[in-house]
Parts: C-alpha cells; sequence; structure tokens
C-alpha cells in the first residue's frame, strides 16, 4: 500500500477552489515533483498534508492513518515534516547544537531519556555526512551560506524522525553548485525517507524526479514521468495559457 493517500481533496478560501478534488498516491522511497502554473495550488497542497491548513473535503491517509483533520504537530510526531522556503535554523547555535534541538523534538521523552548519548551522536554523524555538513558542525549556522543553511534544515527534519518530507522550491536562490548537490542529497535521502516537493527547476526536476504531477487551477491536469509530462499537450496548454 501507498505510504501517503490522497483523495478527492479539496480546500476552498472565500469563493476560490484553491485545491479542487486532488487524487494522487505516493510510495515509500519516491521522490514526487509537483509542477504547474503559479497559483495552480501546489503549496497548498503541501499545507494540507502537513496540516498547516484544514481541507474542506476529502481524504488523507498516511501510513494507513487518517491525518486529514489531525492537528499539525501531530502529523509532525507521526512523520510529517514541512521545510518552508524561509529556513528556521537557530542562528546563533552551531550546527551540531542546531541538530540535537531537533533530536530532543522527536516524540517521546522516554525516547530521549533512553537512547545513549553515543548512539544518539553517531546518529548526528550519520545525518551530517548525508547532508555534507560534518565539517561545519561546529560552525554556528548563522556562517553558513544559503545552500548549507537549506541542507541543515533538512537534516533537523531528519533528526525529527521525518519520514515524508515536503519541500517548497528547496532550490530557489542556490547556485548551480549547490542545486547539483541538493540533487545528489535527495537522491540519498530517498533510500529511507519520501520526498515531496514543489519546484519551477525542470533541469533539477529532471535530475531527481521518480514521478511528477502537473496541477491547474486546484486539480491536477497530469501524471507520469518527465518524459511523459513534456510530450502532454494539456500541460504545454496550460503553461502557455498562463
Ligand atoms: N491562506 C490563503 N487564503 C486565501 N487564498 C489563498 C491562501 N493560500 C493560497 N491561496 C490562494 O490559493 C491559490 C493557490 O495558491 P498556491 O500558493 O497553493 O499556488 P502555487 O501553485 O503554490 O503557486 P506558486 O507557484 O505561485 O507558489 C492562489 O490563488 C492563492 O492566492
Amino acid at each position: 500500500m501507498a505510504q501517503l493517500q490522497v483523495r478527492d481533496l479539496h480546500v476552498t478560501f472565500g469563493g476560490l477552489r484553491a485545491v479542487d478534488g486532488m487524487d494522487f498516491d505516493v510510495e515509500q522511497g519516491e521522490i514526487l515533483c509537483l509542477l504547474g502554473p503559479n497559483g495552480a495550488g501546489k503549496s497548498t497542497t503541501l499545507d494540507l498534508i502537513c496540516g498547516k491548513t484544514q481541507p474542506t473535503g476529502g481524504s488523507i491517509r498516511f501510513q494507513d492513518t487518517e491525518i486529514s483533520q489531525m492537528l499539525e504537530f501531530r502529523r509532525a510526531r507521526l512523520g510529517i515534516g514541512r521545510k518552508f522556503q524561509v529556513p528556521s535554523v537557530y542562528k546563533e547555535l552551531s550546527v551540531a547544537e542546531n541538530l540535537s534541538v531537533a533530536q530532543s523534538m522527536k516524540p517521546g521523552i522516554w525516547h530521549a531519556l533512553t537512547t545513549p548519548a553515543v548512539r544518539r551522536s553517531k546518529k548526528m554523524r550519520e545525518i551530517l555526512d548525508l547532508v555534507g555538513l560534518a565539517d561545519k558542525m561546529s560552525e554556528p549556522a548563522g556562517y553558513l551560506s544559503h545552500g548549507e543553511t537549506q541542507w541543515l534544515e533538512i537534516a533537523m527534519l531528519i533528526a525529527q524522525n521525518s519520514r515524508l518530507i515536503l519541500m517548497d522550491e528547496p532550490t530557489a536562490g542556490m547556485t548551480i553548485q549547490e542545486t547539483d548537490r541538493t540533487a545528489k542529497i535527495f537522491r540519498s535521502l530517498s533510500a529511507n525517507h519520501t520526498l515531496i516537493v514543489v519546484e519551477h527547476d525542470m533541469s533539477f526536476v529532471r535530475t531527481v524526479a521518480d514521478r511528477i504531477i502537473v496541477m491547474d487551477q486546484g486539480a491536477k491536469l497530469a501524471e507520469g514521468s518527465i518524459e511523459e509530462i513534456e510530450a502532454n499537450e494539456a500541460v504545454k496548454t496550460a503553461y502557455l495559457g498562463h
């Protein structure tokens, strides 16, 4: 069974149907990219999955639990992590301290008390290696470059035990080198994590996406591989039409 199942999802703001009957599944370990013109409802779809916004209708099942009416912090505890465009790291704390804070936010005080410090620091090291920040662990987060700050925030989501990570334009403002590195990080993350990524950079999408969903006016316009999406006439019209 898919890790995430979204069925007939709706949300209305005033008279506007921002998300209008979305249906899709995401498999464990998959990287799904959400594309679409401005205002198509991509960010709102992420908001609905993480609980920042409550739907007006439909169902969201995560690991077989219905979550569509659950509060945001409870969804985070279940393993849904959201990375926003503006990073929320503690600039005055070191990279390692930021990760410790994130680790301590894991559900269950019992877990924190019973996991030996040595195992916690081994885990921290693994996470920092994964995002390429092991050699910066003592640096204040405020000294990191834009790209490194984004990777630290991803590391913090992993430290919190997020299994499904939702990201809004993760490569915005990155250099080409940082974008390439981010693509590599995403590929290694997908061994143990599922990613849903809203992204406009098509070369990045081409590198990382296992599957693409194109949204338009709150609904799914097309779904498939990059080749299928690029050949899709409805997709071309939606982009040119806007
Ligand atoms: N909290 C809100 N209140 C009212 N309208 C909203 C709210 N959030 C989003 N909208 C509207 O819903 C529609 C979908 O917005 P959303 O941000 O999801 O689009 P998007 O596909 O992510 O676009 P972009 O690529 O520009 O970020 C837009 O018309 C937006 O103005």
